[in-house]
């Protein structure tokens, strides 16, 4: 898992940053400071002792935290200055035109500008620019998100495939049906004949979304049933629980991704699956986590059977903001030819 998060945050640098980066030692740094940091906001909202600001950060929870947040921010900083530096090498060489190259199948090739480019331009246009602060907050909010649920996503991916071997099957026989015996790597036209592979993504999704609880300020008063939830609360969206309500899904924890066949799903209310919530404040980043973790489970499929040595049953898992396997999760790799 942990190379797994290595590779994901490295995929996120370079096409969101812009940048690439090597440096494995401040990339796990970067990782673990995140897993602090989560699972310190957790652990803060439900110890009220930790609540005041100046009771929490003289204890060791509370310096574990900064030390974290401090690192993050380090780390943000680094890349912005980073990509600004490589921005200003390109524009005087304009290497951005020569390394372009007009073929949409070839991922990788076709050198776009990334988010940040585009976050560093437009900020430097306008009159109202955003402090460097607010700029790394911006950037923070994209690695932070981007980076942790797509690798735990293409974790449970890789468990459930691994003990529901009968729908690994099919996943082969389709991956067989695209590529054949080539290796060459995958392009944009052969995404969307994964469509089981697609099935797949949805069904881990909604056993195990990575953001299982999502939260929001009730800015008015909300009647529900017979209950008026006030304004001024805090409400928390429990999206595992919507995702296993057996009211809409039978047999709520069988894994099965033909839920999500056009004909099982068109009569489900839109709600009721939720992995990158809803509404303005929804995923950004949804769609290309879809691909991402299309692109990476069928590198490692089209090489390897998978088989989990724990089941849904028995796996532990957790919520520190996303939701986790709280021990290794042990897969055997067999070679496919
Ligand atoms: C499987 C992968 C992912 C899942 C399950 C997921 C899920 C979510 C959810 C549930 C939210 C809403 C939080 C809320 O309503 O409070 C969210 C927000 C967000 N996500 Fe994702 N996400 C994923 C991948 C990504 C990626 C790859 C990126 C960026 C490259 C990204 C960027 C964001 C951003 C920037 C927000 C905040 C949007 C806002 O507040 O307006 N996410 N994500």
């Amino acid at each position: 898992m942990h190379k797994l998060i290595t590779a994901i945050l490295q995929v996120n640098n370079e096409t969101a940053m812009g940048v690439n980066i090597h440096a494995q030692e401040s990339v796990t740094k970067y990782t673990s400071a995140v897993h602090i940091a989560s699972r310190s906001i957790i652990d803060r909202m439900v110890r009220p002792w930790y609540m005041l600001d100046s009771v929490y950060y003289s204890l060791p929870a509370g310096k574990e935290f900064k030390a974290a947040i401090d690192m993050l921010h380090g780390f943000t900083k680094k890349v912005i200055n980073k990509r600004k530096a490589e921005q200003q090498f390109q524009s005087s060489s304009q290497n951005i035109e020569l390394g372009n190259k007009e073929d949409d199948f070839n991922i990788g090739e076709k050198k776009k500008k990334a988010f940040l480019d585009l976050l560093l331009e437009e900020n430097a246009k306008t009159d109202t620019p955003l402090t460097d602060d607010e700029v790394r907050a911006q950037v923070d909010t994209f690695m932070f998100e981007g980076h942790d649920t797509t690798a735990v996503a293409i974790t449970w991916a890789l468990f459930l495939l691994g003990s529901n071997p009968e729908h690994q099957e099919k996943v082969h026989e389709e991956l067989e049906e695209v590529f054949g015996n080539s290796d060459a790597p995958i392009t944009v036209k052969d995404l969307p004949q994964l469509k089981y592979l697609d099935r797949v993504i949805k069904e881990t999704l909604r056993l195990f979304p990575s953001v299982p609880v999502i939260t929001r300020l009730l800015t008015e008063d909300v009647k529900l049933g017979d209950h008026t939830l006030p304004k001024g609360i805090s409400v928390a969206l429990p999206i595992l629980l919507v995702h296993r309500n057996p009211k809409v899904w039978p047999d709520p924890i069988k894994f099965d991704p033909d839920r999500f066949l056009p004909e099982n799903s068109k009569l489900r209310n839109p709600y009721a699956y939720v992995p990158f919530s809803a509404g303005p404040r929804n995923c950004i980043g949804q769609k290309f986590a879809q691909l991402e973790e299309k692109i990476v489970l069928s590198a490692i499929l089209r090489k390897w059977r998978v088989k989990s040595v724990k089941t849904f049953d028995t796996i532990k898992y957790g919520y520190t903001i996303i939701l986790r396997p709280q021990e290794e999760v042990f897969l055997h790799f067999t070679p496919k030819q």
